[in-house]
C-alpha cells in the first residue's frame, strides 16, 4: 500500500509528464477530464497533509500574495543583446568578419526563429526552478519567479537533477491569445496592448501572479547561460539538451553549413511566419561552435559569434476605419 507521501510523489510524476506532453509536445496522452482528476487527487492530498507539499508540485504554480514591487537581480553572466542585420550585404559582412577571425576554421552556423517576446533568465538547482528574472539592462534584471511559475510550459523540475543550470529564453504570448486578450480589455474599456510583445511583458511584469496566471503565455529556450555537470560543444547540441531537460524549444531551428544556406533560411521564414502561432521579427543566427565563440567573445554589448537578421517591417493590413458622415 503506497503512503501518501508516496502516492503524492508519484501523482507529482505523473501531472509533470501530462503537462509536458500537453504543454511542450501539444500532443496530450489523456483527456482534459482525466488529468483533473489526477490534478484533484493531488489538490486533496497536500490539503489533507500539507508538510507533503514541494515548491516543484504542479499545484503550487499560482503564488500566493500580490507583490510591493520587484526585487533586482543581477544576472551571474550579462545577458547579451544582439547586433542587427538589415539585409543580405550585412550578413555577408558579418560571415566575412567573422571568418576573417577564425581564420579558416570550419564555420558553421545555427538559424533560430526570432521569437518577439520578452527575454528571461532561469535558474535550476538540482534540476528545481529557483528563480526566473527579466532581462533588465543586461547586467540587472527583475525576480519575476512567482509570475513564470505560472507559464505552464515552464518545467518546475528538470528531468535530471543537474547540479546548477541557467538558461536564457523568450517569454511571448500566443497570436490567438493576444488577439482574445485585446477583444476582452476592448469590451472592458481598457487600454489595448500595441503587440504581443507588449501584452507579454505587461503580463510577466504583473505585481499580482493571479493575473498573470490568467494571461495565456509561452516559453521557448534558446541559450545556456551556466552549465554544471555536462559538457556541451554547439548550439545544435545545446538546443537538444534543452529539450532533454524538459524545456520548450522551437523545433524550427536549423543547422546551415554556410552563409548562403543561412541566407536561404532567412528567405524561407520571412514568408512562411504567418503560419506560426507566435510572432516572429526575424532570425537568430548564431556560431555553432561554443570553442569558436570563445575565440571571438563580445563587445560590451553584444557577441560578436550571433546577429539577428531583422525581416522589414509587416506592412500593416490598413484597418478601415468606418468614417461616420452625417
Ligand atoms: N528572441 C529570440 O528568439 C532569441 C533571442 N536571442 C537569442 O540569442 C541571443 C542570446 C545570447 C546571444 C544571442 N536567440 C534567440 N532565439
Amino acid at each position: 500500500m503506497e503512503t501518501p507521501r508516496e502516492r503524492a510523489e508519484k501523482l507529482r510524476e505523473e501531472i509533470r509528464k501530462h503537462d509536458y506532453h500537453y504543454y511542450v509536445l501539444d500532443q496530450p496522452l489523456i483527456s482534459d477530464a482525466e488529468y483533473d482528476r489526477l490534478f484533484r487527487e493531488l489538490v486533496e492530498l497536500e490539503q489533507a497533509y500539507p508538510d507533503l507539499v514541494t515548491p516543484d508540485s504542479p499545484t503550487q504554480r499560482v503564488g500566493g500574495e500580490v507583490l510591493k514591487g520587484f526585487t533586482p537581480v543581477q544576472h551571474r553572466v550579462p545577458l547579451l543583446s544582439l547586433d542587427n542585420a538589415f539585409n543580405e550585404r550585412e550578413l555577408r559582412d558579418f560571415n566575412r568578419r567573422l571568418k576573417e577571425r577564425l581564420g579558416d576554421e570550419a564555420v558553421a552556423y545555427v538559424c533560430e526563429l526570432k521569437i518577439d517576446g520578452v527575454s528571461i533568465a532561469l535558474v535550476y538547482q538540482d534540476g528545481v526552478l529557483m528563480s526566473g528574472a527579466t532581462r533588465g539592462d543586461g547586467i540587472v534584471g527583475e525576480d519575476v519567479t512567482a509570475n513564470i511559475r505560472t507559464i505552464k510550459s515552464l518545467p518546475l523540475r528538470l528531468t535530471y537533477p543537474l547540479p546548477r543550470v541557467e538558461v536564457r529564453g523568450e517569454v511571448y504570448m500566443p497570436k490567438e491569445a493576444f488577439a482574445r486578450l485585446n477583444r476582452e480589455r476592448e469590451d472592458r474599456g481598457e487600454k489595448t496592448f500595441a503587440n504581443p510583445r507588449n501584452a507579454a511583458a505587461g503580463s510577466i511584469r504583473q505585481l499580482d501572479p493571479k493575473v498573470t496566471a490568467g494571461r495565456t503565455l509561452g516559453l521557448l529556450v534558446y541559450d545556456i547561460l551556466h552549465l554544471e555537470g555536462k559538457e556541451i560543444d554547439s548550439q545544435r547540441e545545446t538546443l537538444e539538451f534543452l529539450s532533454e531537460l524538459g524545456f520548450p524549444v522551437d523545433r524550427n531551428f536549423r543547422w546551415c553549413a554556410s552563409l548562403d544556406e543561412v541566407l536561404e533560411y532567412c528567405e524561407e521564414w520571412q514568408g512562411r511566419r504567418h503560419e506560426l502561432p507566435y510572432e516572429i521579427d526575424g532570425v537568430v543566427v548564431k556560431l555553432n561552435s561554443l570553442p569558436a565563440r570563445q575565440l571571438l567573445g563580445a563587445t560590451a554589448k553584444s557577441p560578436r559569434w550571433a546577429i539577428a537578421y531583422k525581416f522589414p517591417a509587416e506592412e500593416k493590413e490598413t484597418k478601415i476605419v468606418a468614417i461616420e458622415l452625417n
